[in-house]
């Protein structure tokens, strides 16, 4: 038997009580100090090592920690803070790090711009977590600020953990940065040769410092990447190998495909494979891997959350261990930040389901039990049994629950698939948009929202009241009404066209859905990271969806009968359920995305049943949930707009459908958001100054857009003529007749003064507009 060792690429940071989420709250809302705040970060670090090594791991992974993001911390570490931030190097290294991640200042509510706004986010890879993207130019330049990193290692020294130190690849962290404030040709892989000396220096230190080993990320190896970068590869790291430091290059969420070669031949100690996104390819890696390298075998899935099955795990290793002469590393797929820390907490799951999970804590459990498998220790071979016991018994019970299948959703799902109309709205858009028209009598450049309005601590409190049982249902209720009739009111007042009832009564636009529907098991406190101190509870697929009764009619029905405006009622699409949740690993995820849909469906039924005349279902996942590998894409793209279709197309010709993104990079999807078939789709694109728009303009997109014409992420309030400048440009490369206005996304994270005086000033821009294209009213066919 050989020696199996056992590690992790990461660990969750923000703490099994979101400790670092209330931390950081309060140190922003200046009511605690930094020293405070690094306190609390470092008894979080010194806790999840603590954790890693009862549960055996032969390192704690230090490095994976940040107070914000881990990209962010590399643009301190390697020195490349913008120029436009125009930081005097008086600064604070934390008060330059919240002012790269929040915008300009430390304090959220000043207005002030000349400081710079805050880095872009953007997704991390496919997941739901946001990173900041770094900014390069030929100006750029690196130099290493290493303190912070030597002194987490030195932390974990101390208190006696053999320390691998996680850090991003030199090529994932130029990758996942962009051009900016750039000349014309300027290209980011250029700057490699002047990153790579300041990633040296750092190995050195570290090694010096004592760390055993240095994991490099590099999931990009799993992208289908230009030839330049791939080439950029053996080089980069033949020099970084010189540093003396043991490498392990990790890899993740993604086939190698093309790369096995590459990434196996790269002149360092190891490499981390994902064993679960990418089990088929296991075989060649551990064919091409030199026999004196270690190879790090990610078999615990780190994106999903279910009980691994212990037996098949061992199946697939045994036969790449016969294999194998050199050292094998057992460990989950990737980081298990897009995890929740443990079930521990979780004292109302639904009692069936518990078994089949494994949170983090859960994962480390599950990797100490197959090492131990793996290993000739007779003394632990009774526990092992019975860990192997329990999993099986667990995996058994889950494939046999009556709760996973039901008979009814397979009939209504073959029943939607034998009709090819299900997924198709009655007629044409041309002729949609006129019986719409003459319905809703809007004006050119209509005025909307995108659905939230500020979730302000009171109605957070209630909720929070409501679920500890101290507030009655009856009284709940009746506070969001409350709230509703505060949004409609106020909108009227801002003489915004189409209203909405503002989502008060939502903890979150998945979640809401997923406490509603059949199939899907909630957390109390499985909450993973988003952004910064943003967290989300992503619901559990388990089994087959299906709505037991109307979700958001009440809601809906109730805002419409105070006032005369239409209110849209306001769902989330299948794809971004899915998305968001974490979903089954036992059938197709087209499979579940259409189950979800014909949910959906229902619900728009309903609605326009309840004399709902506009109907927006949300899909802002929709690009993120595209495969990393573009030959999947098109498989996606066809079940996903099909999803969104279906849920969508139940409604009458007169009925205006609605959707809405807020991730952009639409350009390479734009068929399939033609394909959609909404009548309406507001984006995100104020950030951009609407270059998004020369997409959908060049491309001719057919139906109505409303592009966002004003950031939500900041509290900053916008003048009039801002973004009325937006929209003349906007109207520029969209026909004008097409064109809404509204917001970049929901209002959900601001206050209500600021939110109101951006409101204001978006409705007098509209109105501009208005004016100012008067004389071709006639062709917007808008009406009055
Ligand atoms: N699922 C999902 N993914 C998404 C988005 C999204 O809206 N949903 N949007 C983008 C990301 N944007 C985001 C924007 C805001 C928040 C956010 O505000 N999250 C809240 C939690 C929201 C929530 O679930 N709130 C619950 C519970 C709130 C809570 O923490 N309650 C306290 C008690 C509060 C009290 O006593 O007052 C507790 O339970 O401890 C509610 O409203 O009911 C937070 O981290 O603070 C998250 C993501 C992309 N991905
Ligand atoms: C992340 S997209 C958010 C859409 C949702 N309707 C809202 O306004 O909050
Ligand atoms: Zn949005």
């Amino acid at each position: 038997m050989k020696l199996i060792q056992t590690h992790i690429p990461g660990f969750p940071r923000i703490g099994a009580a979101r400790e670092l989420k209330f931390a950081l709250e309060r140190f922003w809302r200046g009511e605690s100090s930094e020293a405070a705040l690094q306190e609390i970060a470092s008894n979080l670090r010194a806790r999840h090592w603590a954790i890693q090594r009862q549960h055996g791991l032969d390192f704690v992974t230090v490095g994976d920690f940040a107070l914000y993001d881990h990209v962010a911390n590399h643009i301190q570490l390697f020195g490349c803070e913008p120029a436009r931030f125009a930081f005097t190097g008086e600064e604070s290294a934390a008060s330059r790090y919240f002012a790269m991640a929040r915008g300009g200042h430390a304090h959220e509510s000043c207005n002030c711009v000349h400081n710079g706004a805050a880095l872009e986010m953007t997704k991390w890879f496919d997941t739901n977590y946001h990173y900041l993207v770094p900014e390069f130019s030929e100006s750029t330049t690196f130099e290493l600020n290493s303190q912070r990193l030597l002194d987490e290692v030195a932390e974990a020294r101390a208190a006696g953990h053999p320390a691998k130190v996680v850090l991003l690849g030199p090529l994932t962290f130029l990758w996942l940065g962009k051009e900016r404030d750039a000349a014309p040709g300027f290209n980011r892989l250029g700057l490699l040769e002047h990153l790579l000396p300041q990633y040296s220096r750092l190995l050195m230190q570290l090694r010096a410092a004592g760390a055993e080993w240095v994991q490099l990320d590099e999931p990009i190896l799993g992208l289908d990447l230009p030839n330049a970068w791939r080439n950029a590869f053996e080089p980069a790291y033949w020099l970084l190998n010189q540093a003396g430091a043991q490498l392990l290059v990790a890899t993740y969420f993604s086939p190698l495909e093309e790369n096995v070669s590459l990434a196996c031949r790269l002149p360092v100690a190891g490499l981390h494979v994902d064993a679960v996104r990418a089990v088929s390819e296991l075989t060649s890696v551990a064919d091409w891997m030199p026999a004196h390298k270690v190879l790090s075998i990610g078999v615990v899935d780190g994106r999903n959350i279910w009980r691994t099955d212990l037996d098949a795990t061992l199946a697939t290793l045994l036969p790449v261990l016969a294999k194998r002469s050199g050292p094998v590393w057992l460990s989950t797929s990737c980081s298990l930040l897009h995890v929740p820390y443990s079930l521990d907490s979780e004292a109302s799951l639904d009692e069936e389901v518990r078994p089949w999970l494994a949170f983090a804590e859960e994962k480390l459990a599950e990797l100490a039990l197959l090492k131990a498998a793996l290993s000739a220790d007779e003394r632990v071979s009774g526990q092992v049994a019975r860990g192997f016991a329990e999993a099986r018994s667990a995996l058994a019970n889950r494939r046999a629950s009556a709760r996973v299948h039901s008979a009814a959703v397979a009939k209504r799902l073959a029943s939607l698939a034998s009709d090819e109309r299900a997924s198709r709205r009655g007629s044409p858009f041309v002729q949609r948009q006129k019986v719409q028209r003459e319905r809703l009598q809007l004006p050119a450049f209509p005025t909307t929202t995108i659905g939230s309005f500020p979730q302000t601590q009171t109605i957070r409190t209630a909720r929070a009241a409501l679920k500890r049982g101290e507030l009655p249902a009856a009284e709940y209720q009746q506070a969001m009404r409350e709230e509703i009739e505060h949004a409609i009111r106020r909108q009227e007042e801002l003489g915004l066209d189409v209203l909405v009832h503002g989502e008060a009564e939502r903890n979150d636009m998945v979640e809401y859905f997923g406490e509603q529907l059949d199939g899907f098991a909630f957390t109390a406190n499985g909450w993973v990271q988003s952004y910064g101190s943003r967290c989300v509870k992503p619901p559990i697929i388990y089994g087959d969806v299906q709505r037991p009764q109307p979700m958001t009619v009440q809601w809906a029905e109730y805002a419409q009968s105070l006032t005369t405006r239409p209110v849209k009622g306001m769902l989330t699409g299948p794809v971004t359920i899915l998305q968001w949740s974490f979903v089954r690993d036992d059938q197709p995820r087209a499979d579940t995305a259409q189950q979800i849909a014909a949910a959906i469906r229902d619900e728009v039924r309903d609605l326009e049943s309840a004399g709902i005349v506009i109907i927006q279902i949300d899909e802002p996942a929709l690009r993120e949930g595209l495969p990393l590998r573009r030959s999947r894409w098109d498989a996606y793209l066809g079940w996903s707009t099909k999803a969104f279709r279906t849920s969508a197309a139940v409604a009458g010709d007169a009925t205006q459908i609605h959707t809405h993104m807020c991730y952009a990079e639409f350009n390479d999807i734009l068929p399939a958001i033609a394909a959609l078939d909404a009548d309406v789709i507001t984006i995100e694109s104020s950030r951009s100054a609407m270059e998004l728009l020369g997409g959908f303009a060049s491309f001719r997109y057919p139906n109505e857009i409303g592009p966002g014409v004003y950031d939500i992420h900041s509290p900053r309030v916008p003048g009039s003529d801002e973004m009325a400048e937006l929209l003349r440009k906007a109207a520029r490369v969209v026909p004008p007749a097409q064109l809404w206005v509204n917001p970049d996304c929901g209002l959900k994270t601001r206050a209500w003064p600021e939110t109101s005086a951006a409101l204001q000033n978006m409705v007098a821009a509209a109105r501009k507009l208005r004016a100012e294209v008067e004389l071709h009213q006639s062709d917007t066919g808008h009406g009055a």
